[in-house]
């Protein structure tokens, strides 16, 4: 396998995204409209901090995110490329990133896909990750998952070179890529299999030290913290 990987991160449109994180912003002080603002704020958070962490992997080669939001919402810790969602859930978005990818040179890279509510990823637990993938491929898995902490659901799916990416996601996925003859990858990662859909995820993720987006919620972090600003790729 080569050294890098492709990624594909999916953002889901904001207003309608981590609707399970409601209760997280319940008690802020501030009316509706300030509450549903704080919420879009939540979920933008979760996703720039994990993109900032993916980008700094150094097993990361192209990363595509795929979204309706503009590039400059995504912010931080750039270049990365985006393309459009245009519906049909998660899974259709998927496959979208990864037909981008496979269309525009990189046919022979191992694709991977990356949730984006993993606040404190740490570069060098998703290369780890990723080695343990190579090395799976290297005995003839042809793709291979990191299920989530609950053991039910999936962060990152990572398909070999030549093959395709067979997007399993919802609830029960990583069940259904083990269905689908992904190997479950061992390794003690705590923030790659930190996925955050609950309050209690979220403070789970902030005692493991979450990415300064997340960490500074419901304030902004400063601007230091942020980065460089994102490049879109038109598709
Ligand atoms: N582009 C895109 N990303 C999605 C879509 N649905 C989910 N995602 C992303 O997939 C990842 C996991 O999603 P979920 O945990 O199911 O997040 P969610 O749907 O925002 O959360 P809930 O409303 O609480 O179910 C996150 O990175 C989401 O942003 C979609 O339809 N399009
Ligand atoms: C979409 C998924 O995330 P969650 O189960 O956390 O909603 C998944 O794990 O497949």
């Amino acid at each position: 396998m080569d050294v890098l990987v492709d990624l594909v991160v999916p953002v889901k449109e904001l207003r309608r995204a981590k609707s399970r994180l409601a209760p997280a912003v319940a008690d802020l002080p501030g009316d509706d409209a300030t509450r549903e603002q704080a919420h879009r704020a939540l979920a933008l958070a979760l996703a720039r901090d994990t993109l900032r962490a993916a980008r700094a992997a150094e097993r990361t080669g192209r990363l595509v995110v795929v979204t309706t939001e503009p590039a400059e919402q995504l912010g931080a810790g750039g270049p990365w490329e985006t393309v459009r969602d245009t519906g049909g859930g998660l899974n259709a978005a998927l496959r979208r990133g990864a037909d981008h990818l496979r269309r525009t040179g990189s046919r022979e890279h191992a694709f991977a896909v990356l949730q984006a509510d993993l606040p404190a990823l740490r570069p060098d637990e998703l290369d780890d990750a990723l080695a343990h993938a190579a090395a799976r491929f290297a005995e003839g898995a042809t793709s291979a998952f990191v299920a989530d902490h609950a053991g039910t659901g999936t962060t990152l799916l990572v398909a070999a070179p030549g093959h395709p990416l067979r997007p399993r996601f919802g609830p029960g996925s990583a069940a259904a890529h083990a269905a689908s003859g992904a190997v479950a990858l061992d390794g003690t990662w705590p923030g790659l299999r930190g996925d955050v859909d609950t309050p209690g995820d979220l403070a789970r993720a902030r005692d493991l030290g979450a990415g300064p987006h997340t960490r500074a919620w419901p304030d902004p972090p400063t601007a230091t913290a942020v980065g460089a600003p994102a490049r879109e790729t038109a598709c």
